[in-house]
């Protein structure tokens, strides 16, 4: 066993007031002289045969300067001794003798060989450092993140210390503000406040003889934790206690938490990531999250956290997330070192999964705090080499909710002696001692990296990486910033908008992003379309942002002027549709027919005599800003909602969500006039498709299946409705939507499944293949060849199945291109025609301004809904009489 010695005073010694506690640079040992080394090596042994390792220090203190390096001999404390002890080489007094007796490292125990920790059902083994690692991506880099920035990026091997921040100020002279006190061992940060804020101290490299480039058989450290090192491994061991599976409560409550990660992502700017553990943007990252997916080495407390940077995880045979290979430097990681450069804190989340908090979270998703990130640097686990960053609280001064209650944080950063660097003697870089089990090179591209070397022998040896125990003078050392101890808001200021001084503010993403109740700090999305409601059941906060009407007037486009003459086509087709352009009674009709697909897609472009006409778009459009007509997102289950607004009128229509539905009695007149106008303009088209029947017949064949539903959706700005199809059982197989307001384009596609002609599971789509899908000739040449075998051998058709795919090189991913895309103005009616055409092709709608509607209208058959889908009202039928042939026409 260790004998424990009473704390050393370096250990609680209190830094200068800056708190600065700039690392120190020992030697990695040197190359001295032969009457040196005899000298040292009897000093050692005397030293390593007393009884108390005070003795030692003192002894080893009291040893004449001449024997030690200038610099150590002016060190007075523990620390410095002990650095310079094992940088040491410990010859053997001669050959014959058996080398000193290396202390036994007692196994850091962190849960006890029977201990199995569980943490919800994430069973962690602390023997089996690779059952941590079994979650995807913790840390990888959300999709909207992107490069950033061409900066220049600090070397990636190169670990944060004072003298690199030195470096990055001296890079940035050009920043007004930033002045140098170019003084070889300081430097001062100016802000344009005349007070200065910073302050740091840049150590020298120190060598043991002064030379640069010591001998790698100089450099000397042992895989176990010394004697001497007792006070720093009975704190380490306090530090990193094992979590108790039953975890105390935190001290305190956090400011933003959420139930949800749509809410937390809807609602954090600084973290919009639905996926990864890590939300970087515009080449910086903005905040953490750390669930459930550690690593063994992982570490967090009320002020320091270290994770592995995430990513380059795979799943192996047994399910298990591996690394699979070496990790490399990412996007994420340029981020971080951006962030490092130019002092941008970061925002940490934690989950109430992560097996890292001391306590348990008490929601699902809790914001920490600001940290910084102090260091990035190279570990091997199992292998590979990894990627590590430690964080520190940026405002020191704040208490740290996450803190077990009742309790006392066990060191706080900067009150212990700064950690060890050391200069490798095969690389000649600098690395700082991590564990307390010896010094490593953290150069990923030494031949000495992640590697110590024997204090017996020149060889170097990989670390038990099961029994490294974290140095507390690396983990508690403070990083200072020049923006220290700032108070960063980490809430959303959304409920606080006014949202009324431009124009469509008040429909702006950030008036639709969620917010942080102040009442109790949940993330709340905006799922209402007036306003916000704190869903937690204990609060009752709820905001109703005023809206500025959007007039109609404003929906002009000066550069596609309205004119009552016919209007200005924008749409796009791929060459494989057939178009056809008529004009008639103050529309332009686009008509569109896709080979393969029964029916057509027409697109009905009005002009200002349609835009403008009593009861018309413009009218709709600002009665629709006036009204409630009952907007809201709509659950797609698993907290999911629609990301556009929508609210269902006449017969209840299954949407992706279940919508609830009201009675055309009770909607607001735009519902009714679109109503209206759209099966006016279905039956309209319809009489132009089969000129041999008369407007009134085809109203005669019309009136029995007339739209008897309306689907608005409300769209603020960057909502859209993603690719869908409306071939629902019972629906069909016309459909027409009115636009109103922002201009939106319409886009169709085939779908996936038909374009590649592969099923998920990989198998061939024997269906006959549409003109415009992958390999359509080919495919079509099959047909034959599949038909004859279906019927005569069923078991070599399976086979031939599953085996065409590979043979024609399709593949189930990747989707098809748009076929026509079209640029739908205020007042624009789509007609969809065709149950092939919703069977075979897809739509999504997107817009680019601050405000859209679009009013659907189907016939949906009553006879498809089962009992508890029909309505409790009755769908009345259509009374508005719109006839847009009564309009004047162009010219006149
Ligand atoms: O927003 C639009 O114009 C289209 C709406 C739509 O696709 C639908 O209701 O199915």
């Amino acid at each position: 066993m260790a004998r424990k010695s009473p704390r050393s005073k370096s250990l609680n010694a209190k830094h200068q007031a800056t708190g600065n506690t700039p690392p120190q640079r020992s030697s990695a040992g040197s190359e001295s002289s032969a009457a040196e080394k005899d000298e040292r090596a009897s000093l050692i042994v005397t030293l390593r045969t007393s009884t108390s390792n005070q003795k030692l220090i003192q002894s080893f203190m009291a040893t004449p300067t001449r024997t030690l390096p200038p610099r150590a001999a002016k060190r007075k404390n523990y620390d410095d001794v002990f650095a310079a002890f094992h940088a040491y080489k410990r010859p053997r007094k001669d050959e014959s003798e058996s080398p000193p007796k290396v202390q036994p490292f007692v196994q850091y125990d962190r849960g006890r060989s029977d201990q199995h920790t569980s943490f919800d059902q994430h069973e962690i083994d602390w023997d089996d450092t690779s059952s941590l690692s079994s979650v995807p991506d913790d840390l990888s880099l959300d999709g909207e993140a992107d490069d950033g920035p061409s900066l220049q990026y600090r070397p990636f091997d190169e670990p944060i210390t004072e003298a690199s921040i030195e470096q990055n100020l001296q890079q940035q002279t050009a920043s007004p503000q930033l002045t140098e006190d170019r003084s070889p061992t300081s430097f001062k940060a100016v802000s344009p406040v005349p007070t200065p804020v910073f302050e740091c101290h840049i150590p020298e490299k120190v060598y043991l003889s002064g030379n640069p480039t010591p001998p790698a058989s100089v450099a000397s450290t042992a895989e176990t934790v010394p004697d001497e090192a007792d006070d720093l491994k009975s704190l380490a061991e306090q530090l990193l206690a094992p979590r108790n599976p039953i975890k105390p409560e935190p001290s305190g409550q956090p400011e933003v938490w959420a139930d949800t990660r749509m809410e937390l992502c809807e609602t954090l700017y600084y973290y919009r990531s639905y996926h990864g553990g890590c939300y970087a943007t515009g080449g910086f990252a903005r905040a953490f999250m750390f669930a459930n997916s550690s690593h063994s080495r992982d570490y967090m407390d009320g002020s320091v956290i270290i994770a592995r940077a995430g990513g380059g995880m795979k799943r192996d045979d047994s399910g298990q997330m591996k690394m699979s290979k070496d990790q490399t430097e990412g996007a994420t990681v340029s981020s971080v070192r951006n962030n490092m450069r130019q002092y941008n804190p970061v925002v940490i989340i934690t989950a109430d999964n992560n097996p890292q908090a001391q306590i348990q979270p008490p929601h699902p998703y809790c914001v920490l705090d600001y940290f910084k990130v102090t260091n990035v640097w190279w570990e091997k686990s199992e292998g590979k080499k990894i990627l590590r960053l430690r964080f520190e609280k940026l405002n020191s001064k704040k208490t740290s909710w996450w803190q077990p209650k009742d309790t006392a944080e066990i060191a706080k950063p900067g009150t212990l002696d700064p950690p060890i660097v050391q200069v490798c003697p095969k690389c000649n870089r600098d690395s700082q001692q991590t564990y307390l089990q010896g010094w490593m090179c953290l150069q990923p591209d030494c031949e000495n990296f992640w590697r110590f070397s024997s204090p017996a022998s020149n060889d170097l040896r990989d670390p038990e990486e099961g029994i490294l125990m974290y140095d507390p003078r690396f983990l508690k050392q403070h990083t200072p910033w020049p923006n220290d101890d700032s108070n960063l808001p980490l809430g959303s200021l959304n409920a606080e908008l006014t949202g009324n001084s431009i124009l469509g503010e008040d429909c702006s993403r950030a008036h639709w992003s969620g917010v942080v109740c102040p009442d109790c700090g949940r993330c709340n999305s905006r799922l209402d379309w007036t306003g916000w409601k704190c869903r937690n059941p204990q609060c009752s906060f709820e905001k109703t942002p005023p809206h500025a009407l959007i007039p109609s007037s404003s929906l002009h486009d000066p550069f596609n002027p309205l004119s009552t003459s016919y209007m200005y086509s924008r749409d796009l087709h791929s060459p494989l549709v057939d178009m056809s352009v008529s004009f008639a009674d103050n529309y332009r009709i686009n008509r569109f027919t896709i080979p393969g697909v029964n029916g057509f897609i027409t697109h009905m472009i009005a002009n200002k005599t349609v835009v403008e006409e009593p009861e018309g778009p413009d009218a709709m459009f600002e009665l629709l800003q006036e009204n409630d007509i009952g907007l809201a997102r709509r659950s797609m289950g698993h907290d999911h909602f629609t990301r556009h607004y929508v609210v269902n009128y006449g017969m209840p229509y299954k949407f992706i969500a279940a919508t609830a539905s009201s009675p055309f009695t009770e909607s607001a007149a735009p519902i009714t006039l679109a109503r209206s106008r759209l099966n006016w303009a279905a039956q309209y088209l319809l009489s132009k498709e089969d000129t041999s029947k008369s407007l009134s017949m085809i109203r005669d064949e019309w009136k029995p299946k007339e739209f008897n539903e309306v689907l608005a959706l409300g769209y603020l700005e960057d909502q859209k409705i993603s690719y869908h199809d409306d071939g629902e059982t019972g629906l069909g197989p016309t459909i027409a939507t009115l636009s109103l307001g922002a201009t939106g384009t319409m886009r169709i596609r085939m779908k996936a499944r038909h374009f590649n002609g592969v099923s998920k599971a990989g198998v061939y789509d024997s269906e006959a293949p549409l003109p415009g899908c992958a390999e359509y000739d080919k495919r079509l040449q099959l047909q034959q060849e599949l038909r004859d075998l279906e019927a005569s051998d069923r078991k070599a058709y399976t086979q031939r199945l599953k085996a065409i795919p590979r043979e024609l090189g399709l593949k189930s991913g990747g989707n098809a291109k748009d076929a026509i895309t079209m640029t739908l103005s205020h007042g624009d009616i789509v007609v969809m025609h065709g149950a092939e055409l919703q069977k075979f092709y897809e739509h999504s709608v997107d817009h680019t301004g601050k405000l859209r509607f679009a009013l659907t209208c189907r016939y949906i058959d009553p006879e498809s809904l089962s009992e508890n889908d029909k309505p409790s009202y009755e769908v009345m039928p259509d009374e508005g009489d719109y006839d847009g042939t009564r309009l004047p026409m162009p010219g006149a």
